[in-house]
Formats: C-alpha cells, sequence, structure tokens
C-alpha cells in the first residue's frame, strides 16, 4: 500500500466502508478539472487495490463500471450499490502536492518506511490489479514507459511484476536516474532479458507492437509543461487514445500507475487534451 492511509481523517472518512471488495474502475473521460492524491486516500489493507479512481468517480458521480467480468464476479452490483449508498463524497479531504510529499517524508522519516518498500507494495498492487483486468493471455505486450523520478521506478517495478505473471514486458526508460534504488531496478530486469528501448526504436503507433502501455512517467512531483523527450510520450498516448475513435481501430491500453502523466497534479486534465488512462490502478 502506497501510503498506507495513516491519518486520522482519511482513516474516518472511509471506516464504514472496511467490506468494500478490491476494486478498480474505468477512468472516465468526464473525470477532468479535479486529481485528488489519491494513493493517499488508499485506505487499509483490507481492501488494498480500493483505487484513487474509484474515489474520483465518486466524488464526482460519473458513470462507474467494473473492468472484467472476473471483477464483477467479485464485485456484486449490491456491494457496489452499497458502496455508493454509503459513500460521503462530501467528507472526502483533498490532498494538495504538498500534503502528498509532507506524508511521504513522515513515512520515509519517523515511521521508518523505505521508498523501495512503499514502491515493491503499491507496484504489486498495481500489477494484480491489471492482470485482473487484462490477462495476459490476450494483452501479452507491456511497454512502460518511465520517467526520472519514483513513478518511473514505480514502471520498473511493474515490468518485473509483470514479467513473472506471464507477460512480456518491454521498458522505455529514456531519463536514467543514477541512483542504486533504479540502477537495482534497472538491472533486475536486465537479469530477466527485459528488453529496453529508446525513444527512436519506439513504432510510430504502439498499438501495432504493445497491448497494454503503462504511463510511469511522473507522478505528484509533476510541475510545468513535459520536457522532451516525455512531451512527445504523452502526445504518443494522447494520440492513441484519440486513435480508439476511429471504427474499428485496435489500440493499446492505457493504464497510469499514479496521475495521468502531463495532468495538473491538483487541478487535473485541465484543458481536456491530456492522456485519457483506461485504467488507474492504483492501490
Ligand atoms: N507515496 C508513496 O508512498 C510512494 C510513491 N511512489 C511513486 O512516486 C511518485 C512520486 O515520485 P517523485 O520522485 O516524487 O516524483 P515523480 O515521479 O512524479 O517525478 C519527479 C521527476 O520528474 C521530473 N519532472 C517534474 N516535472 C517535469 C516536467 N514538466 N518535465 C520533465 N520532467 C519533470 C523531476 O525533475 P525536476 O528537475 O523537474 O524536479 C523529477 O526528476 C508517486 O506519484 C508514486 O507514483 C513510489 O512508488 C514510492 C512510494
Amino acid at each position: 500500500m502506497t501510503c498506507l492511509c495513516l491519518t486520522h481523517s482519511i482513516t474516518q472518512t472511509h471506516n464504514h466502508n472496511h467490506n468494500l471488495p478490491h476494486a478498480t474502475t474505468t477512468f472516465s473521460s468526464s473525470l477532468h478539472n479535479r486529481n485528488p492524491l489519491f494513493q493517499l486516500f488508499s485506505v487499509s489493507n483490507q481492501f488494498p487495490l480500493l483505487s484513487r479512481a474509484l474515489f474520483q468517480s465518486i466524488i464526482l458521480r460519473p458513470r462507474i463500471r467494473p473492468f472484467s467480468t472476473n471483477l464483477t464476479a467479485s464485485y456484486s452490483s449490491s456491494a457496489f450499490a452499497q458502496i455508493m449508498a454509503n459513500f460521503d463524497a462530501d467528507s472526502v479531504t483533498y490532498l494538495t502536492q504538498r500534503d502528498a510529499a509532507e506524508i511521504d517524508e513522515t513515512l520515509m522519516g519517523p515511521l521508518g518506511f523505505s521508498v523501495d518498500q512503499l514502491m515493491e507494495l503499491d507496484v504489486l498492487s498495481v500489477a494484480t490489479s491489471i492482470s485482473e483486468v487484462y490477462k495476459p493471455c490476450e494483452h501479452s505486450r507491456v511497454l512502460t514507459i518511465c520517467g526520472p523520478g519514483n513513478n518511473g521506478g514505480d514502471g520498473l517495478v511493474a515490468a518485473r511484476h509483470l514479467h513473472h505473471f506471464g507477460y512480456k514486458p518491454f521498458v522505455c526508460y529514456p531519463k536514467r536516474t543514477p541512483k542504486p534504488l533504479y540502477a537495482g531496478l534497472v538491472t533486475q530486469l536486465e537479469a530477466l532479458s527485459i528488453p529496453f528501448l529508446s525513444v527512436e526504436e519506439l513504432p510510430s503507433d504502439l498499438s501495432n507492437d504493445f497491448d497494454v502501455v503503462i504511463d510511469a512517467m511522473f507522478g505528484f512531483s509533476f510541475h510545468g509543461s513535459p520536457r522532451p523527450p516525455f512531451d512527445d510520450l504523452i502526445q504518443r498516448l494522447v494520440s492513441l487514445h484519440n486513435n480508439n475513435n476511429q471504427i474499428g481501430q485496435k489500440r493499446s491500453v492505457i493504464v497510469s500507475v499514479d496521475i495521468p502523466s502531463g495532468w495538473h497534479v491538483e487541478e487535473g486534465d485541465v484543458d481536456g487534451t491530456g492522456i485519457k488512462p483506461d485504467m488507474l490502478p492504483h492501490n
């Protein structure tokens, strides 16, 4: 669990929902303009896959549907109706970018968590969610696009987990960070013979080569406008979604590990031109 929801107010906010099953939800294109830091709403290890998207969906009350038949089975309509009936959207507290950073500092300071520990837990739930929704037999080819920070580290860990789950991952990691944590993650992937692709090696249409594209470029420390090469990579993911509107064209599904890259961390997809993930699997 990423942030373990250690704050009293968050626990209080959700304490009536302790019977929630694991859940992920589809991204709705109507979910623009508000982007709370959902990982910090993830409540407890009693339902570790409860996603930020679910909270966002409930908060904004758009249409929500489960991703998969399996999930539908485990997440019955009556249970869902109960969640919706009990959920008090007005009681949800939004966290700012600064709040998120401060909670991280607390976790990794006085509480003694390490970043790699949090990352492994966090991403194991991400990979598990992906495998529940996009089965490896149908979505085997996964491209993970990794940014320079911990969100990118999440992407590296996701590639490893997905390899062990039976997928064929590829990694694009154009701005490597020379910290031991990241170097170790790269070494682990190389030991598994997971291919690293440069931006130039990526096909012009990602849908030709990949069933799933994982957006692990930026999380809650993103600011300003994306700089190269991420500006282009983000546009490729935007194009993927737009291509979907052309009838009959199969495209890669997009999974954003955390906040969709390029979105304003607190305001969301302000002008509506950002990445539209198919899945926000977090936690
Ligand atoms: N909270 C947890 O328990 C955990 C969260 N995890 C994940 O980590 C990210 C947050 O990680 P962080 O390293 O703080 O930040 P980001 O990954 O979002 O990115 C920071 C790097 O991105 C660069 N950056 C920022 N803006 C831009 C831009 N416009 N263009 C290009 N590059 C940009 C930034 O460089 P700067 O020089 O600009 O500072 C950084 O290099 C969180 O979202 C979770 O996904 C971990 O799993 C650990 C547990």
